[in-house]
């Protein structure tokens, strides 16, 4: 069967906002800021396949997935930074519904340009004028500029048109979502009539029962990509697995408990040192489920976050934390320039995480200690010493050590030694 539609390697990229703007004037100066610095991404990527003519094709897809932009290239608005894109017969198209619309001609007078624009001869929009008009529902405002239309006059007389021009491909995003409930339907209606004439129909919408109402195939996008493209019933269950999947993360995230703010009573000179011309606030733990706590079973990975606020200074950091056992015994300590990371300078985010991956400490209290030191490391910032509690408790007393510091995973056998086997092996 003839293809309606050939997307072979198709890629487009677009310049994502800028994140790393400063937020201040004076940082923007500080920083050399000129114009905003935007990368690059690929909103679709290597996206391949073809649409026999007469198939009714749903896309589908998360936020962001990349089904407008798709549906934007098919319909010839904007150009592929890579592949192709063959579409045989005239397109009908509801991109941006009301968007190509002039605010100070008349309905008339927009419905003849939308024809034209969509490739009808000024003949064949007379002939349908009517129809049109009576469609739209818009016989008494269709002398009135379009700029005293509401949304829904709008979107209706582009429907209209689009539908009036027996188009050999139907492109539409989203548009069947747009106006009141009885012109929704009248709209399902009239898209199925125009798929009975096998006119190849390609839909994007966010409403699963529309796609299984009108399509006979599903293309799936994630994230630019084509996860999947064939049947409804096939490609819709790959796509409700990845929205449930999604749903039950999201419900996992909700469920942590927030960050735990750890408080310390700080007394300078005492556990408190620096000059002061960087502070160290807000210190937060969580375990490596993300739970908020200063309470951890032994062998539990643990995050330590710090905010810093760069007062007048513009210079990127060093961070110290450690973790002390009874009598100022340092179990652990490490900083930023060892890890070769180098901190947000002044105007943020100035926030710094250490995460360690597992803690193997024996059940007892331990205290951290957090640093900000200059990046030659010549003055110290700020210095909380042993400041911060943490407990850690056993996970399996059996396996807590009877003495020490570690915990690390450990069990007893009772029987043959290791070297037992490697003996009777050699013999
Ligand atoms: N003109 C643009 N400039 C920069 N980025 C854009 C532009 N248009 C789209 N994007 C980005 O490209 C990606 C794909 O967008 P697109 O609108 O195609 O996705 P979608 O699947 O239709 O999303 P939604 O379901 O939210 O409408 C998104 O990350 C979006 O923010």
């Amino acid at each position: 069967m003839a293809s309606a539609i050939v997307v072979r390697g198709l890629g487009k990229t677009y310049r994502a906002r800028d994140r790393g703007r400063p937020t201040s004037l004076k940082g923007r100066i500080l920083s050399g800021y000129r114009a905003p610095k935007r990368e690059p991404f690929w909103a679709l990527r290597n996206i391949s396949f073809s649409i026999p003519r007469g198939r009714a094709v749903g896309v589908i897809g998360l936020n962001g997935a990349g089904k407008s932009t798709l549906l934007r290239l098919i319909g010839g608005v904007g150009t592929p930074d890579e592949g192709s894109i063959k579409v045989n017969g005239r397109i009908g198209a509801l991109l941006d519904i009301g968007a190509g619309l002039t605010e100070d001609l008349t309905g008339r007078e927009n419905l003849f340009l939308l024809g034209v624009i969509s490739g009808m001869l000024r003949s064949e929009i007379k002939a349908k004028f009517d129809d049109i008009v009576e469609f739209a529902e818009l016989a008494d405002f269709i002398e009135q500029p379009v700029r005293t239309y509401s949304t829904g006059m709008r979107m209706r007389l582009a429907f209209a048109v689009a539908v009036h021009m027996s188009p050999d491909v139907l492109l539409i995003d989203e548009a069947l979502a747009v106006g009141d409930q009885a012109f929704q339907r009248k709209c399902l209606k009239r898209v199925s009539e125009i798929r009975e004439t096998g006119c190849t129909i390609f839909l994007v919408s966010h409403d699963e029962a529309q796609i299984e109402a009108l399509c006979d195939d599903v293309v799936l996008l994630d994230h630019g990509q084509l996860v999947a493209y064939g049947p409804l019933s096939e490609t819709m269950a790959i796509y409700t697995a990845s929205v449930d999947a999604k749903v039950a993360e999201v419900e996992a995230r909700d469920a942590r408990l927030p960050p735990k703010v750890v408080e310390a009573v700080l007394e300078a000179e005492v556990n408190r040192f620096g000059s002061g011309e960087m502070a160290i606030e807000l210190v937060t733990l969580t375990d490596s489920e993300g739970n908020g706590t200063d309470t951890l079973v032994a062998g539990q990975g643990l995050n330590v976050s710090f905010r810093y606020d760069p007062r007048e200074l513009d210079v990127a950091p060093i961070a110290l934390i450690g973790i002390y056992g009874p009598d100022d015994t340092a179990l652990f300590e490490t900083h930023s320039d060892r890890a070769g990371l180098t901190l947000t300078p002044g105007g943020g985010p100035n926030a710094v995480t250490l995460e360690i991956a597992r803690l193997d400490l024996a059940p007892g209290a331990y205290r951290l200690t957090l640093g900000l030191f200059a990046p030659d490391w010549h003055t110290v910032y700020d210095y909380h010493a042993e400041a911060y509690p943490l407990q850690i408790v056993a996970a399996n007393e059996a396996a807590a050590p009877s003495k020490g510091f570690l915990n690390p995973p450990n069990a007893w056998h009772r029987g043959e030694t290791v070297g037992d086997d490697l003996a009777s092996e050699n013999a």
